[in-house]
């Protein structure tokens, strides 16, 4: 569907040039939620910029569904670039257009004749649930609202592909999940392949089967969602999802944590702090007291929460371990023996 094909982009300044993004090759699957994350400065809004080819990358393609649209002139650019749909996170709304008149612009400018329009419109509008705000103006709704306006704007021209770019970052979590579910159900009912771009991994449970890591310019891991969670290969996705953790975790318990650990970092303590990833079956085995019985470990469970991604139930439980190096060694490769993934995190936590 979008083949990103060992795309680069490379900046000269004043004070030397900056790889941005550097030989990333993806590939987007038609009807999946993909969601690139990465933290500040990793490449990401320069990678949106080259996939709706508002910039051209320095070298490498992008290819969608089979239009290599790297190679087009400026006219057939403008026209391809209508299968790519665009949401922002500060919804870049007309302040003098209502709801209606900012859905309708695409539209407009595509020729499209009035009555045509209104049916669009309307149609949109229902999708959006926004009927009832058709006349209002961006500064009299909200702003989930506003986001749910830019997500109508955003399909008027039926886009190939919808590329979210921080869309939910500007928002309170609960209307946050509203937008993710609507994003979900749109791509269920379109069958709309969308491309989320995020710096936050709440945003890539919630509603990607397929994602990606970026740091420092490069592509250092993707895969299924779910793998990634269970597994992550690389130590700044681990510390990604470790971050999940320490986030849900009350200050206190944290700042007791990390007190512990650093007695256990020198000498003088015991406890390690263990993330336990359960999927499918292994969710419901008494493993815990299993480990107690058999390797005399005793435990605290810090955190524990059972979510569904990908329609899977998986569950991770943060648990403070305490015992010799060697009880710890085993328990670990027991809970693995029985399916359940199990990473040391105390790296993760001991950073202030
Ligand atoms: N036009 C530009 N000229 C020079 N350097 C640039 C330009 N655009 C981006 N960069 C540099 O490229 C790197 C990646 O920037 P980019 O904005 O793509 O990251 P990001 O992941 O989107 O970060 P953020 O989440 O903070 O927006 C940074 O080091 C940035 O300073």
């Amino acid at each position: 569907m979008i083949e990103i094909k060992a795309v680069s982009q490379r900046f000269e300044g004043p004070s030397g040039s900056v790889d941005a993004i550097r030989d990333v090759s993806l590939s987007i699957r038609k009807g999946e939620v993909f969601g690139i994350i990465g933290r500040s400065g990793a490449g990401k809004s320069t990678l949106v910029r080259t996939l709706n080819l508002l910039n051209r990358p320095t070298s490498g393609h992008i290819v969608l569904d089979g239009q290599d649209m790297t190679s087009l002139k400026p006219e057939a650019l403008r026209n391809a670039r209508r299968q790519i749909g665009m949401i922002f996170q500060h919804f870049n709304l007309l302040s003098s257009r209502t709801v209606y008149g900012n859905i309708a612009l695409p539209l407009e400018l595509a020729g499209v004749g009035k009555a045509e329009i209104d049916r669009k419109v309307r149609e949109l509008l229902n999708l959006v649930d926004l009927g009832a705000l058709s006349d209002r103006y961006p500064a009299q709704i909200s702003g989930g609202q506003k986001q749910r306006v830019g997500i109508a704007r955003a399909l008027a021209n039926d886009p190939k592909v919808l590329l979210s770019d921080e869309a939910t970052s500007a928002l309170d979590p609960e209307t946050t999940k509203s937008i993710l579910e609507l994003l979900k159900k749109i791509n269920r009912e379109l069958s709309l392949t969308i491309v989320l771009i995020t710096h936050q991994m709440e945003v890539i449970k919630l509603i990607c089967d397929r994602m990606a890591v970026m740091e420092a310019g490069e592509l250092i891991e993707h895969g299924s969602v779910l793998d990634i969670f269970r597994a992550p290969q690389h130590p700044v996705t681990r510390a990604m999802i470790g971050d999940v953790i320490s986030q849900d975790l009350p200050k206190g318990v944290l700042q007791r944590v990390r007190a512990r650990l650093a007695q256990t970092r020198h000498g003088e303590g015991q406890d390690h702090l263990l993330r336990l990833a359960f999927t499918g079956t292994s969710v419901e085995d008494p493993l815990l007291s299993d480990v107690v019985r058999r390797f005399g470990l005793d435990f605290n469970i810090l955190h524990g929460q059972i979510d569904e991604i990908q329609e899977q139930a998986f569950g991770s439980l943060a648990i403070l371990a305490r015992g010799t190096d060697d009880q710890i060694e085993q328990a670990k490769a027991f809970m693995r023996s029985r399916g359940v993934t199990v990473e040391e995190l105390n790296h993760v936590v001991t950073a202030d």
